[in-house]
């Protein structure tokens, strides 16, 4: 399974910002994306999970193309994201955070609703239970009933992962999961995201802390000024005299 951008292109006024970008993921695996300030990675993002459409190119996910579909499509398809900035529901408990994320998927006819109510019920019960596991995989248990505001940027970030869990997805682009986060919850959400690669969740992961990214994925793409400048084993990206240059500042 695969994702694969052709010639993707985007511009904000006159400003380029992805210049013919063409890439293939696996799916499977975990893919980290690195790259100065600028570079574009956010608005890639945008791109793959359609709030934004590129100015030009295809996006294709398991030889669809869904460069024209709109985000909550793109869900069903399998796909699954979080921000850099995590935007929980702060009123409302971690528990209460999960559960609404299930449900608040545009596009869901509420007429099946009237129409078979002991549906709804099982329905209901199976996001909850699932709200329940999630809760357990991620170890938010202790603060089930916190509201989502008092918790800590590592914990926040894990509930971000957990609300695009709720939605079954098979790839995950996650925007900066270790931003905020302090080094123990650092190794676990990546021991986490470890976890869920091996029961066949892939990902995709743009992060600034590039030892922590090195460790953590199977692959590394570099993005500068809307290019893709390296590619490959994480250690042999960072070697790489052009990424050196351009990303950690150093002379050639
Ligand atoms: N909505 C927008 N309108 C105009 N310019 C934008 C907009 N969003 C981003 N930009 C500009 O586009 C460029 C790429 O931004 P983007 O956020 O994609 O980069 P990034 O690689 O994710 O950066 P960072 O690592 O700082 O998050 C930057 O110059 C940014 O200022």
């Amino acid at each position: 399974m695969t994702l694969r951008l052709e010639n993707l292109s985007q511009h904000y006024g006159g400003l380029q910002v992805i210049q013919d970008v063409s890439l293939e993921i696996d799916v499977g695996d975990i893919t980290g994306m690195i790259g100065p300030n600028g570079a574009g990675k956010t608005t890639l993002f945008s791109l793959i999970n359609g709030l934004q459409r590129p100015a030009g190119g295809t996006v294709v996910l398991n030889g669809n193309d869904i460069t024209r579909m709109k985000s909550h499509v793109r869900v069903r398809q399998g796909l699954g994201w979080t921000f850099q900035v995590p935007r929980p529901f702060s009123h409302l408990t971690v528990f209460e955070n999960l559960l609404v994320a299930a449900r608040e998927q545009p596009g869901d006819t509420i007429w099946r609703n009237f129409l078979t109510p002991g549906r709804v019920a099982a329905t209901e019960r199976n996001i909850a239970a699932k709200a329940e596991e999630i809760l357990e995989f991620l170890k938010l248990q202790h603060v089930r009933e916190s509201h989502s505001k008092v918790l800590s940027g590592g914990q926040k970030k894990l509930l971000e992962l957990g609300r695009a869990l709720m939605l079954d997805p098979v790839f995950i682009l996650l925007d900066e999961p270790f931003a905020g986060v302090n080094p123990v919850l650092i190794e676990e959400i990546g021991a986490r995201i470890s976890e869920l690669r091996d029961r066949g969740i892939g990902f995709l992961i743009i992060e600034h802390n590039i030892g922590a990214l090195a460790r953590l994925c199977d692959r590394m793409v570099v993005l500068d000024r809307g290019k893709i400048i390296g590619d490959g084993a994480p250690s042999t990206v960072l070697a790489d005299k052009t990424v050196r240059l351009a990303y950690l500042g150093e002379s050639a």
